[in-house]
């Protein structure tokens, strides 16, 4: 793993924290196979989407890291971008891109894919979460 480039998508625990105000309920923005989903706005940034882990995911802070930086390496008009992570002790955070219409997703990959195994349908939702915007618009 290229340490130095992981390093570099590594956000402060506590900004990300912050930017989600806590992650309070208010900023609760779904529940998923691998934990809840917060708002957050980074300064007078761009708003993100904060992925807090289920703390008992088991996985090392080394394959994380090289998850993250597989996952940051791809970029397509039609994903939405992970911008980086976030790691204390046992709390690991994926921060996305926001995407505002992101509800719609799930209706319409799964409108796609609902007739595969559901570990395969959601490795592939994972890897493949639509821009729905860009698609419809
Ligand atoms: N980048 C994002 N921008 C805005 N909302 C998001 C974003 N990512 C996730 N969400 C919201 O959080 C919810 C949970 O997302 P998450 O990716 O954890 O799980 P999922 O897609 O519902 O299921 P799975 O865990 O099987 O992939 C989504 O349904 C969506 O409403």
């Amino acid at each position: 793993m290229d340490i130095g480039a992981a390093e570099s998508l590594q956000y402060d625990f506590s900004t990300v924290k912050a930017a989600t105000n806590n992650f309070s309920e208010e900023n609760k923005l779904g529940r998923g196979g691998f934990g809840t989903v917060y708002k957050g706005k980074l300064g007078e940034g761009d708003h993100i989407a904060v992925k807090r882990l289920a703390l008992d995911s088991g996985q090392g802070d080394v394959e994380f890291k090289n998850e993250v930086l597989l996952m940051a390496k791809l970029q397509h008009r039609n994903l939405v971008r992970l911008l980086g992570y976030s790691i204390e002790r046992s709390e690991r955070l994926l921060i996305y891109e926001f995407m505002p219409n992101a509800s719609l997703d799930k209706f319409i990959f799964g409108m796609f894919f609902k007739t595969i195994h559901p570990f395969e349908y959601h490795m592939l939702h994972c890897i493949c979460r639509i821009r729905v915007l860009d698609i419809l618009f």
